[in-house]
C-alpha cells in the first residue's frame, strides 16, 4: 500500500538547509495500522505530507495506494484520505450537509453521497448530530466528523495526524475504539502519528520509530519491547542469604539473561528474562524446589519509553504532550 525508498526532504531555513526527513525505505501492506513515533521535529509530519501529496519530496520515491507522489498525485489523493491536524469541517455547516458537500466535491451523485454520508454517521456514533452545526460538537465529535470527511469517498489508506492530541482521556478511547473497527471490519489500512505513547502502544500492529528523519526501529510493539534488556522480575526475599540463593537458582533457568541481588537492600533480587509471563511459573516451582519463599514478585515490561531510551539514549516522555 506505501513503499517509499529513499525518500528525503531537506527545507532551507535562515539559509540553513534542515534535513527533515533523510532517506526513508517504508512498505506498509493492505489491512496493517501502522504508527510513526518519534519526538518533536523527527520528520513524522513532512514524511505524512510527502506521501498525502501536500509536500514534494526533495529525493527518493513514494508510491502510495499504487501510484507515485510525484507523478501521479492525483491518483493517489483520490485513493487516500487524510485527516490533518487542524479541523476539516466548515464552521457553518450542519454535519450531516458538510459530509454531503464533501462527498459531492469527490464528483458522488448527490444521492451516492447522501447513503454514504448517512452510513458515516452511523459506523461514527453521529448520527444523533447530524443536523447540529459543526461548531457545537464536543472536541471527540468534531474529530469523528474530521475521521467521517476523509472516509467519504471509501479510501484504502486513512492517514491520520495526531488524531487524539487535545481530546480528554474518555474521548480519545472512543475514538480509539473507532479506529481500530475501521480496520477491523472495513479491512482499512491506517497510518498514523501519535505522541502518545500508551496509545501507540495499544492500538498498532506495527510501529515506526522515528528519530532525526530516519526510521531507528520497525516492529510491532511486543517485538520491539523484547529487544530491549527483556523482561524484569523482582522479587523479595527474607534474608540476604536467601536472595542469594535465589540468584543462584533463578540465574540457572533458561530464558534468564541476568540474576543479581540489588546491592542497597540485599534482599530483593532482580532478572532479566526473555518473557516475564512465561518466566513467571517456571521461576515460582523453582523457588519452591529450592525452599525459597519470596515475599512479592513484581514483573515489569518494558514500556515504548523504554525502547526509545535503548535505541538513542533519551526519553520520548520528556517530548509526550
Ligand atoms: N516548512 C518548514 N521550514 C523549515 N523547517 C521545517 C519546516 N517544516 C518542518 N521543518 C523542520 O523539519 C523537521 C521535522 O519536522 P516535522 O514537523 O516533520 O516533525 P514531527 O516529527 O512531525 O514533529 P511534531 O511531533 O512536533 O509534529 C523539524 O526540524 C522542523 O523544524
Amino acid at each position: 500500500m506505501i513503499h517509499t525508498r529513499e525518500l528525503t526532504r531537506n527545507f532551507r531555513a535562515n539559509g540553513e538547509t534542515v534535513p527533515a526527513v533523510r532517506g526513508v525505505d517504508i512498505d506498509v501492506d493492505a489491512g496493517e495500522l501502522v504508527s510513526f513515533l518519534g519526538p518533536n521535529g523527527a520528520g513524522k509530519s513532512t514524511t505524512i505530507r510527502m506521501l498525502t501529496t501536500l509536500l514534494l519530496p526533495t529525493s527518493g520515491r513514494a508510491l502510495v495506494a499504487g501510484h507515485d507522489v510525484v507523478t501521479e498525485p492525483r491518483a493517489v489523493r483520490r485513493g487516500i484520505g487524510y485527516v490533518g491536524q487542524g479541523n476539516s469541517a466548515g464552521e457553518d455547516q450542519r454535519v450531516g450537509e458538510e459530509l454531503v458537500t464533501q462527498g459531492r466535491c469527490y464528483g458522488m451523485s448527490a444521492s451516492e453521497a447522501r447513503s454514504r454520508a448517512g452510513d458515516l454517521l452511523d459506523m461514527l456514533e453521529l448520527s444523533s448530530v447530524a443536523k447540529r452545526n459543526v461548531t457545537k460538537l464536543s472536541g471527540g465529535q468534531r474529530r469523528r466528523l474530521d475521521i467521517a470527511m476523509g472516509l467519504i469517498h471509501r479510501p484504502a489508506l486513512l492517514f491520520l495526524d495526531e488524531p487524539s492530541t487535545g481530546l480528554d482521556p474518555h474521548s480519545r478511547a472512543n475514538l480509539w475504539e473507532h479506529i481500530q473497527r475501521l480496520r477491523r471490519d472495513e479491512g482499512t489500512t491506517i497510518v498514523l502519528t501519535t505522541h502518545y505513547l500508551d496509545e501507540a502502544d495499544a492500538v498498532s500492529q506495527r510501529l515506526l520509530v522515528v528519530d532525526h528523519g530516519t526510521v531507528i526501529a520497525d516492529g510491532s510493539p511486543d517485538e520491539l519491547k523484547e529487544r530491549v534488556d527483556g523482561d524484569q522480575i523482582s522479587l523479595t526475599t527474607g534474608t540476604p542469604d536467601a536472595a542469594q540463593h535465589a540468584a543462584k537458582v533463578a540465574g540457572g533457568m533458561p530464558g534468564t539473561r541476568r540474576a543479581e541481588v540489588d546491592s542497597h537492600d540485599e534482599t530483593t533480587v532482580r532478572l532479566r528474562v526473555d518473557r516475564g509471563d512465561k518466566a513467571l511459573p517456571e521461576l515460582l516451582r523453582t523457588l519452591d524446589t529450592a525452599g525459597i519463599e519470596p515475599g512479592t514478585i513484581q514483573v515489569h515490561r518494558p514500556t515504548l519509553d523504554d525502547v526509545f531510551l535503548s535505541l538513542t539514549g533519551r526519553s520520548l516522555r520528556e517530548n509526550a504532550a
